[in-house]
């Protein structure tokens, strides 16, 4: 039963927002069918996902005559950072930034309060750990992407700060473009469960039921190219977190310890300190982490409890700051942390690659070492990572897809 929200009359169901969201200050609710904008001009369709501060919804723009994304935050949230970090990353239609593009932005008065909604392409969430038909086939090509999708957000100054296999997707222009009949044919009805308050006071805070998330790995698959015969494009998605390098003090990390940076997690960890200093080499150890789990769809990390220890195990050494709060941690296992132990872990994760099909294994373990130094000052920029060989006889620009519309 909901906690904050006392008096809801059914069990919050796993895989939806919790009720309780939706009170004043918190989540808009939304109903499928509806229109949003002044005038009106986006009509919800489908839910595309939620997160800890927003529901995103796939809508029909009727202007642009095209399906969109419609992320609507939480109305007790500020999130003029994440717009204007949006409005800072557009990028001409020339260019393929694999950086989410912003077409649109305003506010949505509902009875919980004014949210802003951010209107943006439709991108397919890479689901790491559900083995869908669908699923990316993950390359070379896909993780030079997620690198050159840091590479842009650093050059405009700026650092992601949630940097995790969640927060990247592939643009589906096919989206872009069906028809709404064309959805929801192609999809399963959704799953509405009902929300019902013991009281009809609070009954305007919420929707009239929870709406499941559409499947849109069902929708492409008899509707697209195969992943692996179409132009790939992948998306850094959430830029909620993101800051200009020295121009601010960096938000609090809420990434998963298994994600976060050596210097954040320590901090987090060993000292208590929630609001650890990080910046743009923090990104690349968290992108080194989400480039393993992308292509092995198994994070590196499991256990946040052992997260520092393994940190050291990777890297075969151990900062001398850590020393007295590792010790005071012992684990049974009687690992001595050096050279010797790191290669021979690498070892078994390139075994682990290999399996994966992904190209190149050698190269690949001995890119992710590159990135992951747990002193952050001799981790390279990802400007030079797209330098690395591992990428050799790749694209060296982004050019714009072909997006080659199957409507
Ligand atoms: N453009 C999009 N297209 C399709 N799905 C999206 C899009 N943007 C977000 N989503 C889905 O919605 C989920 C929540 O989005 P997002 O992470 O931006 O929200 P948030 O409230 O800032 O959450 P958190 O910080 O907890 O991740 C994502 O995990 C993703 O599955």
């Amino acid at each position: 039963m909901s906690t904050e929200f006392e008096g809801f009359l059914f069990e919050d169901p796993e895989g939806y927002e919790p009720t309780s969201a939706y009170t004043l200050g918190g989540l808009c609710p939304i109903r499928l069918g509806c229109d949003l904008g002044s005038p009106p001009r986006y009509r919800i369709i489908a839910k595309l996902g939620f997160g800890a501060y927003s529901t995103v919804w796939l809508a029909h723009d009727r202007v642009d005559k095209r399906n969109v994304a419609l992320k609507i935050v939480e109305a007790r949230t500020s999130s003029s950072n994440e717009l204007s970090m949006l409005q800072r990353l557009r990028a001409p239609d020339t260019e393929a930034p694999h950086v989410i593009q912003l077409l649109d932005a305003f506010e949505h008065t509902s009875p919980n309060g004014l949210h802003q909604v951010f209107v943006t392409e439709p991108v397919h969430p890479v689901d790491l750990f559900r083995c869908q038909a669908f699923r990316p086939v993950i390359t070379r090509e896909a993780l030079r992407q997620t690198i050159a999708a840091l590479a842009f957000i650093h050059s405009h100054g700026i650092a992601h700060g949630d940097v995790r296999p969640d927060n990247f997707g592939m643009a589906i222009h096919e989206i872009e473009r069906l028809s709404v009949i064309k959805i929801c044919g192609l999809t399963y009805t959704p799953t509405l469960m009902a929300i019902l308050h013991s009281s009809s006071e609070y009954q305007q805070s919420f929707p009239p039921y929870l709406c499941s998330k559409i499947d849109l790995s069902r929708l492409l698959f008899s509707n697209a190219r195969p992943f692996t015969q179409r132009p790939l494009s992948m998306r850094i998605l959430d830029l909620g977190n993101a800051y200009i390098v020295g121009e601010c003090p960096p938000p609090r990390v809420n990434t998963p310890i298994t994600y976060a940076s050596p210097e954040v997690a320590f901090a987090q960890k060993a000292l208590n300190h929630l609001d650890a200093p990080w910046d743009c080499r923090s990104d690349i150890w968290s992108l080194a982490v989400s480039m393993y789990a992308l292509a092995c769809s198994h994070p590196i990390f499991e256990c946040g409890e052992r997260v520092l220890h393994e940190m050291t195990h990777y890297c075969g050494e151990v900062p001398d700051a850590w020393r007295e709060y590792l010790h005071s941690k012992p684990f049974q296992d009687d690992i001595v942390p050096g050279p010797e132990h790191a290669d021979r872990l690498w070892k078994e994760r390139e075994e682990v690659i290999s399996r994966c099909d992904v190209e190149n294994p050698a190269e690949l373990v001995r890119l992710l070492r590159r990135m992951m130094q747990l002193n952050p000052a001799n981790r390279p920029t990802a400007a030079e990572l797209l330098r690395d060989p591992y990428f050799d006889g790749l694209h060296e620009h982004d050019l714009v897809q072909d997006h080659g519309l199957l409507t």
